[in-house]
């Protein structure tokens, strides 16, 4: 059995304003191992970017624990969540938000420079297949391109996880297949675990494993036996 990356107990995430109650997660207990690509697919408001939002730091649940390898998240201050994510999480979201003014090379400088043991921003860009245009500024990218920066961005400082939320969502079908073999790439070459978020169900063929996601629990796990390659999706 691989180790896990993270273990989700009871997680739950409660919103109240006024009136109305919502179960954004719901008693949610899950394991995530390490070097596994897990995509989360479920309607608008199943609690997705709730889940993704916790696991990464950015957020917290009302009840319940979830724990990044033997550290438990729930515990830690606001310094230290922020050191967590620092250290372990990349975040790649739908809008690249890349600094326009700076080039591709800059735009992942802007990380290495303050990470522990980053790499330099042309190996990053390389595993993503964008050697060549690392001095091309963000407007001179297509937007398949530009997301593929933020991957190098986000992976440059060697994060254990890579948390993505709809990294597909503004591309067409062939850029946005480029873009899930960057991430595949990443994951087999540096062994990111790595979650993602998305609406287009033809990206299930890639992970490990499926979390269907309804109302705030998951609803049913598909487990695949074999990942697809990106190249063979149609969407
Ligand atoms: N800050 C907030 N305040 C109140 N309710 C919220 C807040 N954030 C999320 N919610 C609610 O929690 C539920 C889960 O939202 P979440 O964003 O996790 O869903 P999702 O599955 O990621 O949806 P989508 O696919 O549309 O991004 C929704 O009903 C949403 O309206």
């Amino acid at each position: 059995m691989s180790e896990l990356v993270f273990t989700a107990k009871q997680l739950t995430k409660t919103y109240v304003s006024g009136e109305v109650t919502v179960h954004a997660l719901n008693e949610v207990d899950l394991e995530i191992a390490e070097k596994e690509v897990v995509v989360l697919l479920g309607p608008s408001g199943s609690g997705k970017t709730t889940l993704l939002n916790i696991m990464g730091g950015l957020d917290r649940p009302t009840s319940g624990r979830l724990f990044f390898r033997d550290l438990d998240l729930t515990d830690l201050g606001d310094r230290e969540l922020t050191k967590y994510r620092r250290d372990h999480v990349g975040f790649v979201f739908q809008f690249y938000n890349l600094v326009p003014s700076l080039t591709a090379y800059e735009n992942v400088a802007l990380v290495t420079e303050v990470a522990k043991n980053p790499m330099r921003p042309p190996e990053a860009l390389a595993l993503v297949g964008l050697e060549e245009r690392m001095h091309h500024f963000p407007a001179q990218l297509s937007g398949g391109e530009q997301q593929r920066v933020a991957i190098a961005r986000a992976i440059a400082k060697r994060p254990a996880v890579l948390l993505c939320d709809e990294p597909t969502g503004a591309l067409d079908s062939k850029t946005g297949i480029r873009v899930i073999e960057a991430l595949l790439g990443v994951n087999r070459q540096l062994g990111t675990t790595t979650v993602i978020i998305t609406h287009n169900a033809s990206i299930q063929d890639v992970a490990d494993r499926v979390l269907f996601f309804a109302d705030g629990r998951i609803a049913r796990v598909r487990t695949n036996e074999v990942r697809r390659e990106a190249a063979e999706l149609v969407w």
